[in-house]
């Protein structure tokens, strides 16, 4: 088994056990949020922008213990403040070491959309998603079949959450996409050996269809890497590591996208 299909199994029992503990009844058209969402997509392609999605992100399966108590209001201030387009708060408490309460500090201070990253397999993570503040969700090709995938999509859409669907290679891509979704995320981590290759962003790009947001994840240590990628036509980048290894992550968000910045410049002298 996969570090994925074991996060997987874990959360549908983790979510079976939080249905029973705070059930929600779905009625068809019974949820109505008045607080609309702020759009993922228009952010990444704002050009005032970096295009950076600036995680919050404990620890993983990969590294252990990152920053076990990183100060999220601190932090997510300081990734926008550093000139990042969007948050990602791992919510994950298993694997991650994340929590619900770690979006809704982010939300309560800032003005930005922030992405619920967690492993959704239900609706319920859907509703609570909103609740809690989030402005879009992950759906992860590799853990759901496309026909649920959809269903998923669909639903987030309805509550006004947009999804970037995130894939691994170009099969998850053709079988997973589907009209609910505009934003598609590139995985750059191979989930069973944890290596990542920022060439399978590369690779993939000519097969994300014109119209869809692209956004390259994980293993993004250069700002040089975001030129090259922002060249093959990707406007946003899932960063994590890279800031949350330093003691303070949002001093680091703010040297490289203060390097990007630079290298865009001299890019565009260039040319
Ligand atoms: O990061 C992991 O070890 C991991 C393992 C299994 C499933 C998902 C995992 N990471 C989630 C992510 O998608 C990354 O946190 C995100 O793309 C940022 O990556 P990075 O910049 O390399 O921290």
């Amino acid at each position: 088994m996969n570090i994925l299909d074991e996060i997987i199994a874990h959360k549908y029992k983790e979510v079976a056990e939080r249905k029973e503990l705070y059930p929600v009844k779905l009625l068809e058209k019974s949820l109505y949020f008045e607080t609309p969402c702020l759009s993922l997509e228009r952010y990444l392609l704002r050009p005032d922008k970096s295009g950076i999605i600036a995680e919050i992100k404990r620890k993983s399966p990969s590294k252990g213990d990152i920053n076990p108590y990183v100060s999220v209001e601190r932090t997510s201030i300081g990734y926008m403040q550093a000139g990042a387009s969007a948050l990602s708060i791992l919510t994950d408490s298993n694997y991650f070491g994340g929590k619900n309460e770690d979006l809704t500090i982010a939300r309560k201070f800032n003005y930005c959309p922030i992405l619920r990253k967690d492993f959704t397999v239900d609706e319920y993570q859907i509703v609570e998603a909103k609740s809690i503040g989030g402005d879009a969700i992950l759906l992860i090709a590799a853990a759901l079949e496309s026909a649920r995938l959809k269903e998923l999509a669909a639903f987030a859409r309805s509550l006004g959450l947009e999804v970037l669907l995130e894939v691994h290679n170009k099969e998850e891509l053709d079988e997973s996409l589907n009209e609910h979704v505009t934003i598609v995320g590139v995985n750059n981590r191979n989930l069973k050996t944890f290596k990542t290759d920022i060439g399978l962003s590369f690779e993939l790009a000519q097969y994300i269809p014109q119209g869809i947001t692209k956004v390259s994840e994980s293993g993004l240590s250069q700002a040089q890497s975001l030129v090259d990628l922002q060249q093959a036509g990707y406007n946003g980048f899932l960063i994590g590591e890279t800031f949350m290894t330093d003691s303070r992550p949002e001093r680091a968000a703010a040297a490289f996208i203060k390097e990007l910045r630079q290298l865009q410049e001299l890019k565009q002298q260039v040319a």
